[in-house]
């Protein structure tokens, strides 16, 4: 039966009785092995035992956890062709199109599996087809567009014009997204189309990477639109035609920057290509349950292109292609899993008829006419109950929702209230004590009159604070009108010419700015403020007096939980900016963290003492370490690409993980503490502004707000590398899911440790420690995206100009390091196992009895073959016995994790607005 009109001279008919509602017809391809896998020795893990099921052949898939076999539509072995390929798995879908049905034809895969071989073939075979179609419906007039766009770097391209302009998609309310000035092409002949194929390839942006020559760094989206109409009604005013389009789209294949060992602008587009596929797998994912909630076809030009072929008007096929290589297992089980949810995902495709003025009129009033008559009759007001019965559903989920909106607004209003009366308490408390505090300064400054006035302000954002103005008052009454002028230019940000700034804006802790100005010697007052009298975020003003240029400075703190620590400290060493919440929950944290920090000791000191040797050089003195805290340059080391911190602590450089984590790690030994400075060091500002974008695309991504911004490339481009798959969403990670998630995630985690040099000591407790407890996700999780992250930051480090680059840990000195410690492992195999078990290992890791350095060798190897668990066990059991970890379950499963207790003041101290909250969930 014929649908509502959608299109003014489009209508859309349902095709058959089933109204056109389908699965996704989803095959699987996989490419024979390449010459490279081949001869690197790769094995082939997956066989396609029939037409539609594939199967998992590895010693490893007892424990791997994951499906072994696999079902769909029709699966292609090796040494099936394209043309069969296209027969079975995309003719029907592709050749809708003459019937003014819309289709889609897909390649989903990893980079190298054989997409744009797939989607080459395919096209080619269906506009044979439809040439044929053509010729044998003479009695049908067609004519047929072809268009071609490329989505490169999230932007959109026209294959078929030489400008580089990126095109605008244009939401149309009919039409739906649209590319804007798309040249579109008839379509003559078969010559005419190879002809625009090849200017389409020659287009297409291609790049060589570790894994592909010829790699496709765009989504590719080649469309055929036909429209035909009988050809005996031509020009007679009452003709209806058929009119529909066949997309082709060559997706951009996901990787990973590890294993296609991508750089600078590949990386680039790897994170963009990750990005839009991480969309998609969302999209995909969210239809398949059902299409309940908010699918964000929008966060992805690719998907909102395609929405019409995800779940909407189009009959759509996907074909997904897989390299059967044992290296590249990870890649495939993560195709095969896209695969399986595409394979629940309904689309409702419709018959598009275009319609003369005359036939559409006609048609309208014949539904006006049945309509009317529903409403008419109340014999056939089946509907029209229905209808009364929504309505009044909806009328009584209006007024609870009003109820619900009048609860939250009293909610508010007394919160508000609440914060009000607590802020008053406090500026008048404070205001108090400073006005005692300043007066005695001003005092002494009047008299002496030989110091400069400093004003400290912060340059961050927040709620109004009211009570500073109280400050202020006091101040006007030793004031003259030009050092109000100044301080009101000062409380609105601006400052005068005339003040001779010194340039040392000093950075203490995250947002935390002091700006000096220098004024004139006869000046003889002070002027105090913050900047738009705003308070969240400042953090301490402090009044100190330099004792070589003889300035005294004067502060305030703004810190609402810390008036009780002002005072005033003349004496107070210049750059000493000083902290003032001394009595805030940190104090009970930090013993807390003590006793922690006891218990591992006991557990690492034979590791220590084994390691002292190595690590005595580099000890850093107590001075040295706090004068590090508070000084820039400290900061500037701390840039330096991490590494993890049981390397850290035989080692000598500034190497440091992610600063918040080892801030809120709870049970780090002391002596770690002690020989690591960069370890006391406050947070810098790249490693925050890290942190930041990770918990805000974390936050986003909780939001179901996955859209990020385009500056954020690395960071949203590289979740994928991140752990987080399109089709793994953490947050709704099941129970009964998680062994699988723990075998992916230790998996991703081995990998991980490998590519960052990560020590070995560091791995085998971890290892040990955490074996599968659904408990240990916690852990699990934060490991690997610290190790990401480590792994980005070192990415990003190797693409800065060497200047950039020194300031930061190379990676052959981190693998120096890893060197460093194989060598005293090797030592420790002489102390801690006996000569028959020496001999045992030997024969066990296949060296030679005769030959030379054996214990080197054991050593060189540990940890090695990421992709073999067995020896990663091994290695770990090796490492715990020669540093005498002989229970590593005893081991503090927090060494490895944060403390995500809410704490309030690191959200105030950092400026954190919502990232470490949803980085605790
Ligand atoms: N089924 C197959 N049989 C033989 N060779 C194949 C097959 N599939 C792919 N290949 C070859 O593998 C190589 C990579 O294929 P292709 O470029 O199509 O991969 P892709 O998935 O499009 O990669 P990318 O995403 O990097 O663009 C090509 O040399 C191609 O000829």
């Amino acid at each position: 039966m014929e649908d509502a009109v959608s299109d003014g001279g489009v209508i859309g008919v349902d095709v058959g009785g089933g109204g056109g509602k389908e699965r996704i017809l989803v095959s699987v391809r996989l490419r024979p092995l390449n010459e490279k896998e081949i001869a690197r020795n790769d094995l082939c893990d997956w066989e396609c035992i029939n037409d539609t099921s594939i199967i998992f052949r590895n010693s490893l898939r007892e424990r791997s956890g994951f499906p072994i076999a696999y079902t769909f539509d029709r699966v292609f072995g090796g040494e099936c062709n394209s043309k069969q390929v296209y027969e079975e798995a995309a003719r029907e879908v592709a050749l809708s199109v003459v019937s003014g049905i819309n289709s889609t034809i897909f390649a989903y895969g990893q980079t190298s599996s054989g997409k744009t071989y797939t989607m080459t073939g395919i096209t080619e075979y269906t506009v044979v087809d439809i040439f044929d179609y053509m010729q044998a419906h003479e009695e049908r007039a067609f004519v047929l567009k072809f268009s071609a766009i490329e989505i490169y770097n999230e932007a959109v391209k026209d294959l078929l014009s030489n400008d580089n302009t990126p095109l605008r998609l244009l939401d149309d309310p009919e039409r739906g997204t649209i590319v804007e000035k798309l040249t579109e092409v008839t379509l003559r002949d078969w010559s005419h189309l190879k002809e625009l194929l090849l200017v389409c390839a020659a287009q297409r942006k291609i790049g060589e990477t570790l894994l592909n020559e010829m790699s496709s760094r765009s989504h590719q989206i080649i469309k055929l639109t036909i429209e035909s109409s009988a050809r005996e009604f031509l020009g007679k005013g009452k003709s209806s035609s058929l009119v529909a389009s066949v997309n082709f789209v060559d997706l951009a294949g996901s990787e990973r920057a590890s294993q296609a060992l991508s750089a600078g602008s590949r990386l680039k587009e790897g994170c963009h290509i990750n990005r839009s596929l991480l969309t998609l797998g969302t999209v995909i994912r969210k239809l398949s349950k059902g299409r309940h909630g908010h699918v964000p076809y929008r966060d992805s030009k690719l998907t909102r292109i395609l929405q019409p072929s995800l779940g909407g008007n189009a009959r759509t096929a996907i074909i997904c292609t897989m390299c059967p290589a044992r290296s590249h297992l990870e890649q495939s089980r993560n195709t095969l899993l896209f695969a399986s949810c595409a394979k629940e995902v309904v689309t409702n495709a419709r018959v598009n008829v275009v319609m003369s003025d005359k036939a559409l009129v006609k048609h309208l009033q014949k539904e006006l006419a049945r309509l009317e008559s529903e409403l008419g009759n109340p014999g056939s007001a089946s509907g029209t109950s229905h209808l009364e019965a929504l309505l009044r559903g909806k009328d009584a989920q209006i007024k609870k929702m009003e109820k619900e909106i009048k609860e939250l607004i009293r909610q508010r209003d007394l919160a508000q209230s609440q914060l009000k009366n607590f802020l008053r308490i406090a500026v008048d408390d404070r205001a108090s004590r400073q006005w005692d505090e300043s007066s005695q300064v001003s005092t002494s400054r009047v008299t002496t009159s030989e110091y400069d006035d400093v004003v400290s302000v912060s340059a961050t954002s927040g709620f109004p604070y009211r009570g500073l103005n109280f400050g202020f008052t006091k101040f006007d009454k030793s004031m003259g009108t030009e050092d109000w002028n100044e301080l009101h230019s000062l409380r609105s940000g601006k400052l005068s010419e005339n003040d001779a700034f010194s340039p040392s804006h000093s950075i203490s802790s995250s947002n935390f700015i002091r700006l000096i100005p220098r004024r004139s010697e006869n000046n003889t007052h002070e002027a105090v403020d913050t900047v738009e009298d705003h308070c969240k975020d400042v953090q301490c003003i402090e009044i100190a007096e330099s004792s070589t240029s003889g300035r005294k400075e004067l502060g305030i703190s703004l810190n609402e939980r810390t008036e009780s620590q002002l005072s005033t400290t003349p004496n107070q060493e210049h750059n000493a900016t000083r902290p003032l919440s001394v009595d805030s929950p940190a104090i009970t944290l930090e013993q807390q963290l003590q006793n922690v920090r006891k218990r591992i000791d006991d557990l690492v000191r034979p590791y220590h003492d084994e390691m002292s040797s190595v690590s005595s050089t580099v000890e850093l003195s107590k001075s040295q370490s706090s004068a590090l805290t508070k000084s820039r340059s400290c900061r500037t080391s701390m840039n330096s690409v991490s590494s993890p911190w049981f390397q850290d602590a035989g080692h000598t450089d500034n190497n440091t993980p992610p600063n918040s984590f080892l801030r809120n790690f709870p049970g780090r030994p002391d002596q770690l503490q002690r020989r690591h400075v960069a370890l006391n060091c406050d947070i810098d500002s790249e490693t925050l502004l890290g942190l930041k974008e990770m918990a805000q695309v974390q936050y986003d991504k909780q939001c179901g707000n996955s859209q990020i911004d385009n500056g954020d490339v690395e960071v949203g481009g590289m979740r994928k590398d991140a752990g987080v798959h399109p089709m793994l969403d953490l947050p709704e990670s099941s129970p009964s899911r998680w062994p699988a998630e723990f075998e992916k995630k230790q998996q991703e985690i081995i990998e991980l440790w490998h590519e960052c040099n990560v020590s070995l000591v560091h791995r085998a407790c971890f290892f040990l420690l955490f074996r599968g407890d659904p408990a240990d996700s916690f852990y699990m999780e934060v490991e690997l995206r610290r190790l990401s992250f480590l792994k980005n930051t070192s990415q990003k480090n190797l693409d800065k100009t060497p200047s950039q680059d020194s300031l930061h840990i190379s990676q052959t000195s981190s693998s120096r390091k890893l060197q460093r410690e194989r060598e005293m492992l090797c030592k420790q195999m002489h102390k801690r196992l006996s000569t028959e078990e020496r001999r045992e290992l030997y024969t066990k890791w296949g060296i030679a009895l005769d030959s030379k350095q054996r214990k080197l060798q054991v050593a060189r190897r540990l940890w090695t073959e990421t992709n073999d668990i067995e020896h990663v066990r091994e290695s770990a059991s090796l490492v715990a016995k020669l540093i005498g970890l002989l229970k590593p379950e005893q081991a503090l499963r927090e060494m490895f994790g944060l403390s995500f207790t809410p704490q309030l003041t690191n959200r105030r101290l950092f400026g954190w607005k919502h990232g470490l909250t949803s980085l605790k969930q």
